[in-house]
C-alpha cells in the first residue's frame, strides 16, 4: 500500500493566472492506494458527499487510466472541493504519485504533472497545470505549456474560504476573451514583479505583484463580500489580496506576525454580508510527500 499527502495549492496568485500556482503548508489530501483488477474510488472527509466515487468523474480516475494503474483509491478529503485551493488537483497530484510508486513506472514528478493535468481536466473542462505543478513539486511554480519552473520561496499566507461554491468550470466562463495593450503591459509588470518577490522572499514585492486588472474583477463579481473581505485584509496589514484560483476562496500576502490579525477581519469582512468563512493562517509549503507500507 502506498499513502500520499497532497497540499492545497492556490493558483493563478492574480497576475499569473493559469501560470502561477504556489503549494500551502495546510490542508492537504490524503490518498492510499492498492493494487486491484479494476479502479475503485472510497471518498471520506471534507465536503466528500459532493466528490464522485465513479472513475469517470472522479480527478483520480483519469490518473489510474493514464498509468495504466489500476488501484483501490481512498481519498481523505482535507481540502473542501470547489473551494480555489486546488481541491480536485490536490487528488489528482496525490493519485499520480501513489500511483506511480505503486506500479514502479519510474517517472519524475515533473513528468508525472502532466498527468495530473489530465485528471484535473476533467473537471475543469481545459488542462491547466498551476494546481497540480505546485502540489507535485512545493513552492512558487510558473507553469507555461509542458514547463515548470519551481521557487522555494517562504511566504506567510492567509487563504479565507466562504460558505459559497463555484466551480472551476463555471468561473472560465467569466474570463475576458482578450485584452488591450495597457491591460497586458500592466499584468506583465505585475507578474514580474510577483516572481522577483518570491525570489527574495520578500512578502511586500508577492503582495503588490497579485493585483490584476484582468481576470481577478470578473471573478471577484461571484463572489459575495469579495471588496469587504479585501479592504478588510488590507487594512489589517495584508500586503496583496487576491481571488485563489477560481474562488471563492480570498487570498492574502503577508509578513509573518500578522496573519491571525488578517485571518479574523477577513471572516468579519465576510460575516459582514452575511457569509460564513474559515481562515487558514498558511505559507507556501513543500510538495506532496509519499510513505509506502
Ligand atoms: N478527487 C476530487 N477532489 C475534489 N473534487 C473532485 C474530485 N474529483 C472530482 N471532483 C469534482 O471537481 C469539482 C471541484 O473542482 P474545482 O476545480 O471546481 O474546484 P477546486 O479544485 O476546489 O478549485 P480550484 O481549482 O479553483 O483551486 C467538484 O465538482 C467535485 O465534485
Ligand atoms: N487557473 C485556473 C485555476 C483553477 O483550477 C483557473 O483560474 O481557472
Amino acid at each position: 500500500m502506498v499513502t500520499v499527502r497532497a497540499p492545497a495549492t492556490s493558483a493563478n496568485l492574480g497576475s499569473g493566472f493559469d501560470v502561477f500556482g504556489a503549494a500551502l503548508d495546510r490542508p492537504a489530501d490524503v490518498i492510499r492506494v492498492e493494487k486491484a483488477d479494476r479502479t475503485t474510488i472510497d471518498v471520506r472527509g471534507y465536503g466528500s458527499e459532493f466528490i464522485p466515487e465513479d472513475p469517470a468523474d472522479n480527478t483520480v480516475g483519469a490518473v489510474a487510466e493514464a498509468l495504466d494503474a489500476p488501484a483501490h483509491i481512498r481519498i481523505d478529503k482535507g481540502i473542501r472541493p470547489s473551494s480555489g485551493l486546488g481541491s480536485s488537483g490536490a487528488s489528482a497530484a496525490a493519485a499520480a504519485l501513489a500511483l506511480n510508486e505503486l506500479y514502479d513506472r519510474g517517472l519524475s514528478r515533473k513528468e508525472l504533472v502532466p498527468i495530473a493535468g489530465k485528471g484535473e481536466a476533467t473537471v475543469s473542462g481545459e488542462v491547466h497545470l498551476d494546481n497540480v505543478a505546485p502540489a507535485l513539486l512545493g513552492g512558487f511554480t510558473v507553469a507555461t505549456g509542458r514547463d515548470v519552473t519551481t521557487v522555494d520561496a517562504d511566504i506567510p499566507l492567509v487563504a479565507c474560504l466562504p460558505e459559497i461554491a463555484i466551480s472551476t468550470r463555471d468561473a472560465r466562463d467569466v474570463v475576458p476573451a482578450g485584452a488591450t495593450m495597457e491591460q497586458l503591459v500592466y499584468t506583465v509588470g505585475r507578474a514580474a514583479t510577483l516572481t522577483t518577490g518570491m525570489c527574495r522572499n520578500d512578502p511586500r514585492l508577492v503582495g503588490k505583484g497579485m493585483h490584476d486588472r484582468l481576470v481577478t474583477p470578473a471573478r471577484a463579481d461571484l463572489i459575495s463580500g469579495y471588496d469587504e473581505v479585501r479592504e478588510a485584509a488590507l487594512a489589517a496589514g495584508a500586503t496583496g489580496v487576491t481571488v485563489s484560483g477560481a474562488g471563492p476562496g480570498v487570498l492574502a500576502a503577508c509578513y509573518p506576525g500578522d496573519r491571525r490579525e488578517i485571518a479574523a477581519a477577513m471572516v468579519e469582512g465576510f460575516a459582514e454580508v452575511g457569509v460564513d468563512s474559515r481562515a487558514y493562517q498558511t505559507k507556501i509549503g513543500g510538495g506532496a510527500t509519499l510513505h509506502r507500507d
